[in-house]
């Protein structure tokens, strides 16, 4: 039997219509949820991921700002554009697209966005907050997959999940909304002998390592949910996964494709997270 496709877009469609609902109680309140976006530099995909981020706030009717910076701009001068929104007003997220150039520190921008405009949730404290449970602003692709999962009634308590990576952007993250959940996690990496072992055990298998195809069907137990967070660009130009999806297909349960599954939610739960944002503000 052919595993059930999870299309992320769809999904991604619902929960945008549902925000729009809510920021327009909120907006008859006067208050407008406002985000910034800040591109340093002209990375291609970059650019097209800043342009969506835009798009969305127009869709949903946030005010937002693009900031576009060149690539020579110092960490310094990057640092005091964060002080400014900081204490900007109409802004409730602050967003610095990733990846950075090389000679401008990532953790240094990420500490100095004020937490409770951190709408990518990359900030410790609020790395810490998820840890402990409490209230925070979560990373968007992790809570993506989490949406994903649960509105396909694919919940996670009781299960085995297995997650291939442990970034801190995608795979430690994704692990602790998962425990959160109440499932069973085992995290996988580089080092993590018998992998293919340990993913055949996964009643939810979540892979984000930047492997082209690396998830095989001989890794994925029978009737198993795969979530793919991987988006890699073949030579040909073609977009795929870090799973060979048409050999999985007849083996996993539920599958995500590469367009169209995870990507689409990350934007959608940062437009979630800006209004979150902008709540607290005025709470
Ligand atoms: N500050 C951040 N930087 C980056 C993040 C992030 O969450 N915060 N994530 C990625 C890029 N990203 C959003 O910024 C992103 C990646 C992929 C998609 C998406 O919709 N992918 C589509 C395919 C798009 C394509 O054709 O290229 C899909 O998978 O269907 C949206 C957003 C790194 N940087």
């Amino acid at each position: 039997m052919s595993a059930q496709i999870i299309y992320g877009k769809s999904i991604s469609d619902s929960i945008r219509q549902e925000l729009l609902h809510e920021v327009e109680t909120f907006k008859s309140k006067g208050i407008t949820p406002g985000l910034v976006v800040i591109l340093v530099g002209e990375d291609p995909a970059s650019q097209v991921y800043v342009r969506n981020k835009a798009k969305a706030c127009e869709q949903l009717g946030y005010y937002s700002e693009v900031v576009r910076v060149p690539a020579e701009t110092t960490q310094d001068e990057l640092l005091e554009l964060i002080k400014k929104y900081n204490t900007q007003e109409n802004i409730n997220g602050i967003l610095v697209q990733l990846p950075l150039p090389k000679h401008i520190e990532e953790k240094a921008i990420i500490d100095a966005i004020s937490v409770e405009k951190d709408v990518d949730g990359f900030h410790p404290e609020n790395v810490g907050n998820l840890m402990i449970g409490d209230d925070a602003l979560l990373p968007c692709t992790p809570s993506g997959v989490i949406e994903l999962l649960k509105r396909t009634g694919n919940h996670p308590a009781g299960k085995h999940a297995v997650v291939i990576g442990r970034s801190n952007i995608v795979g430690k993250p994704v692990a602790m909304l998962l425990l959160r959940e109440n499932a069973t996690v085992t995290i996988c990496h580089s080092r993590t002998q018998n992998i293919e072992e340990m993913a055949r055990q996964a009643d939810i298998l979540v892979v984000a390592v930047g492997i082209p195809k690396l998830v095989k069907k001989d890794w994925v137990k029978p009737g198993a949910v795969v979530i793919d967070v991987g988006v890699n660009r073949l030579p040909d130009g073609k977009l795929c996964g870090d799973v060979d999806y048409d050999d999985v297909l007849d083996v996993a349960g539920w599958v995500t494709p590469v367009p169209g599954g995870v990507g689409p939610m990350t934007i959608t739960m940062l437009m979630a997270n800006t209004l979150k944002s902008a709540k607290r503000a005025h709470e």
